[in-house]
């Protein structure tokens, strides 16, 4: 059976994806998070609620692929997923968007002549590339957009910056705040990774009050519903392998 870990930010987004099995057990990785486990789905199915923002993403994603990969269980498939904001027209509210390219958007600097790129700079990478076929085959079967998603550390809250980051990643369809730090980890263990958002804002001048995040709750749990069938129609049927305790 595959293995799949999901990471979110907070538990909200976490209790969405177990919503799929009914019920997670909770099992507790090294360091003290608590990961939940879901039963009685055709892939193995473990949800962590890590934290906001990229570095915890990072950190929750690298501690459990580690336990995982300790236990001699390693996963097959590591998904950033959670509520993220929109990019209208093409993202609207309680659309479902998959990434077809994970983006870091602002690890760079500030210079004169604008935003540059760590890349730029000579350092690391800015963006994660998941799996094409991947890519389709579940957003096909969420029903989903794919395109661009970035990652930033500090929420989208006027019309310039949202111009801006369209205007330097074109196509651009969703914003959250964790994606790249998830697949920085995956990355660094050499294991797929996708990311998959269900918009709940709109990115652009700040309006609290407009964020639909219980409809994108459940936008992200009928995404995840039709997981299990998309991998194994773009992978094939998982090899046999032992039962998990
Ligand atoms: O208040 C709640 O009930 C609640 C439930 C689930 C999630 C939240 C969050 O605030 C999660 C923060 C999370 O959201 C992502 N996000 C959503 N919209 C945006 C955006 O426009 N730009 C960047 N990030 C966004 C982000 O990944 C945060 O981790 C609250």
């Amino acid at each position: 059976m595959r293995r799949v870990l999901v990471v979110t930010a907070v538990a909200a987004e976490r209790d969405a994806v177990c919503a799929v099995a009914g019920s997670c057990a909770a099992v507790t990785l090294p360091g003290g998070q608590e990961l939940r486990r879901a039963a009685g789905l055709p892939v193995a199915l473990d949800a962590l609620a890590a934290g906001v923002g990229p570095a915890a993403a990072a950190a929750g994603t690298a501690t459990a692929l580690t336990a995982a990969a300790l236990a001699g269980q390693p996963y097959d498939l590591v998904v950033s997923a959670g509520i993220g904001g929109g990019f209208p027209p093409a993202a609207p509210l309680g659309s479902v968007v998959v990434a077809e390219a994970i983006v870091a958007a602002d690890l760079g600097a500030e210079t004169p002549d604008g935003f540059l790129p760590v890349t730029e700079l000579g350092f690391g990478t800015v963006v994660h590339r998941p799996d094409p076929a991947l890519v389709r085959a579940v957003a096909a079967a969420a029903g989903a957009v794919s395109g661009p998603v970035v990652t930033v550390s500090t929420v989208t809250g006027g019309a310039a910056r949202a111009a801006e980051l369209a205007a330097r990643h074109p196509g651009v369809l969703a914003e959250a705040m964790e994606g790249f730090g998830v697949a920085e980890a995956a990355a660094a263990h050499g294991v797929p990774v996708l990311e998959i958002r269900a918009v709940s804002n709109a990115v652009g001048p700040r309006d609290r009050a407009a964020w639909r995040i219980g409809d994108a709750l459940a936008a992200l749990t009928g995404a995840f519903r039709t997981l299990p069938g998309a991998l194994t129609a773009a992978t094939g049927p998982a090899p046999e392998s032992p039962p998990r305790p």
